[in-house]
């Protein structure tokens, strides 16, 4: 309620109630938005699968305008719900999310007479990079029916979305977990009201997960993973630290620094030199090896074993993390691998891994899971940055949770 006020206040049009929201409260939910937001359109994302007719009539009585139904359930199920939405005063719209062949699929819809098509990438689908908003133009050109587009849309996408065709452009995350609902609406109105002027460029997804990882932490990262990922007992040596990139690895062993000096020479500019050591008395890193890496533009190390020359580590500023620091180095005896498996704080680490360290330690994130990890984490620290605006206003954590409701029931 308090999120559909300030977004209100932000300028938006119509009111979603989204399907885990439907699924928690019922239709309750739609009475008291409706309720409360007697001039606003009310959308239902009822996400009909089945029982089209019944289902339309439940969320219209309730006080939905809108009423949502898969593009994939049957036709037979599709006509009914129109019958239904017909009877009942209320619009249609099919939502295309997991369709095999939405554009095919939109064009038959259209022709069924569904009020609204909307293109819609689902959450867990953008968290893969994928948009909606490619398909705007190409659907666009070819039904009757009023396109409304969704799937993690922002400031620019929104905007590229009304330039390819849109007619409703619906916002969930990038309004609803935000630390001020009504700018982040006002951002996005402007936006869809002057798309001309939001032609920002759009990374790639390499260089929009590096971003993603730069501004999110360790924290976030774990929570995204399910607590897997976190390396055991490596501290970073430096305050304030913050490191990101792809691991060039070494496997070596007590004390030899033969290899970790090695793959100096070998790291691409932006790697994480990750080592496994073994000892936590001798130390294969000191000083000269981080001003070495500093000046190959490496973007820091680990090391599941110890370092030493903390003082110097210091003056140089490079990112460092490891199980311990003591006086002793090792010898160069040249034994073991660069860019091999290894294990580093109970972890495995293949070179391309992304590792990613700050105050609270390092987490390893798989190359092929990078981009969507990093994608769920930025919606773990939106989520939380929402959470801590709502405790800022005076909630308790419990209340605002509501932590006695979704305890587990035997
Ligand atoms: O429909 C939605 C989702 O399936 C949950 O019901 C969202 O409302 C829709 O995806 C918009 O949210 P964002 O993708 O976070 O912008």
């Amino acid at each position: 309620m308090q999120i559909a006020k300030e977004a209100v206040e932000g300028g938006i049009d119509w009111i979603e109630i989204g399907t885990p929201f439907i699924k928690s409260e019922g239709m309750d939910a739609i009475r008291t938005l409706r309720e409360n937001f007697p001039e606003h359109t009310i959308v239902a994302d009822m996400k009909i699968a089945d029982t089209g007719s019944l289902e339309v009539e439940m969320a219209a009585k309730a006080g939905a305008d809108i009423v949502m139904v898969m593009a994939t359930a049957d036709d037979s199920t599709i006509k009914d719900a129109l019958q239904a939405a017909q009877k009942y005063g209320v619009r249609l719209m099919a939502d295309l999310i997991s369709t095999p062949k939405p554009v095919q699929r939109a064009v038959e819809l259209d022709r069924i007479g569904v009020d609204i098509i909307n293109i819609h990438m689902g959450i867990d689908q953008q968290m893969t990079g994928k948009t909606p908003v490619d398909l705007v133009f190409e659907i666009a050109s070819k039904i009757r029916a009023d396109i409304a587009v969704a799937g993690g849309l922002d400031e620019q996408t929104a905007a590229r979305s009304v330039e390819a065709g849109a007619d409703i452009v619906i916002v969930g995350g990038n309004i609803i977990h935000t630390d001020n609902v009504t700018e982040a609406t006002k951002k996005i109105r402007r936006s869809v009201d002057n798309p001309q002027l939001n032609q920002a460029k759009k990374l790639d997804m390499d260089e929009e997960m590096r971003k993603l990882f730069m501004e999110i932490s360790t924290p976030n990262i774990s929570d995204a993973m399910h607590r897997q990922g976190a390396m055991k007992n490596i501290k970073p040596m430096l305050n304030d630290t913050k490191m990101v990139g792809p691991a060039i690895t070494v496997q070596t062993f007590e004390g030899d620094w033969a290899k970790t000096v090695e793959a100096i020479d070998k790291a691409k500019e932006g790697n994480v030199i990750v080592i496994y050591n073994g000892s936590s008395h001798i130390a294969p890193w000191g000083g000269l090896a981080t001003l070495s890496s500093l000046n190959r533009g490496i973007a820091g190390v680990v090391v599941d074993g110890a370092v030493r020359d903390i003082e110097e580590i210091r003056k140089i500023g490079l990112p460092i993390f490891a199980t311990s620091n003591v006086p002793n180095a090792g010898d160069p005896k040249g034994f073991g691998e660069v860019n091999a498996l290894i294990n580093c704080g109970g972890q495995k680490v293949k070179p391309g891994d992304y590792i990613i360290g700050d105050e609270n330690g390092v987490v390893v994130v798989p190359a092929e899971r990078a981009y969507e990890i990093a994608r769920r984490a930025k919606e773990v620290q939106k989520t939380e940055e929402r959470l801590f605006d709502e405790i800022r206003r005076g909630g308790t954590l419990s209340e605002i949770l509501k932590l006695k409701k979704w305890e587990k029931q035997k």
